[in-house]
């Protein structure tokens, strides 16, 4: 249901782009590697800061095999969605995160359209539940959700959640405001990427 909602309002989304198999080769990847905490951007000191208030997740890491199939797949994407957002996008695109958010972990609402950032992108290695006695590496909580979908002042707190799905990729304008609702139990598992404007 969400899935089509979004889509009516300008959102892509491949519930596909990963197979379950490639999902759980990076999950485990990412559970096995060292984590660091993850950093938000400040535009007034321009340098990425902790911000335990407004994010709480880890960056992980995967094998650089592992990261180049990401990067090859994520590129391949980059005319699609120059057609579907209208919008030419640059060849280099940013460099893809891995992260974790574990249980009580989230993304409080924020914009990401500072650096020249034009199209945020998520691509989900595990399944999202309902049900909070998550099993076999699903979570529950940690939806995406998107606010400004209609251009419309008086709608400006209303937000789409999405269920994250394993192999799902979401892309969206970097500018409009979202968040990633607390994990209430599991541990959610992402990859993060943008494409960027063209640098002349
Ligand atoms: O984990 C996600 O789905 C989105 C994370 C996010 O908003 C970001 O990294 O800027
Ligand atoms: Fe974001």
């Amino acid at each position: 249901m969400s899935i089509d909602l979004l889509r009516k309002l300008g959102v892509y989304i491949d519930t596909d782009f990963l197979t379950p198999t490639q999902c759980q080769n990076l999950c485990q990847e990412i559970q096995k590697s060292s984590f660091a905490e993850a950093k938000v951007y400040d535009a007034d000191t321009k340098s990425s800061t902790k911000d335990d208030a407004l994010r709480q997740s880890l960056f992980g890491t995967v094998s650089s095999q592992a990261d180049k199939e990401i990067r090859k797949k994520i590129m391949g994407l980059r005319t699609d969605l120059e057609h579907h957002f209208n919008e030419q996008f640059d060849a280099i695109f940013e460099a893809p995160k891995y992260l974790a958010y574990d249980t009580g972990h989230f993304f409080g609402a924020h914009t990401d359209d500072q650096l020249g950032r034009r199209i945020n992108i998520s691509i989900y290695l595990n399944d999202e539940t309902s049900q909070e006695n998550t099993q076999n590496n699903s979570y529950c909580g940690g939806s995406l959700k998107i606010y400004g979908l209609l251009d419309n002042p008086a709608l400006k707190d209303w937000g789409v959640s999405l269920t994250g799905a394993q192999g799902l990729l979401v892309a969206y304008r970097a500018d409009l405001l979202h968040e990633v609702t607390p994990v209430l139990s599991g541990s959610r598992y992402a990859i993060v990427s943008r494409f960027l404007k063209p640098r002349k």
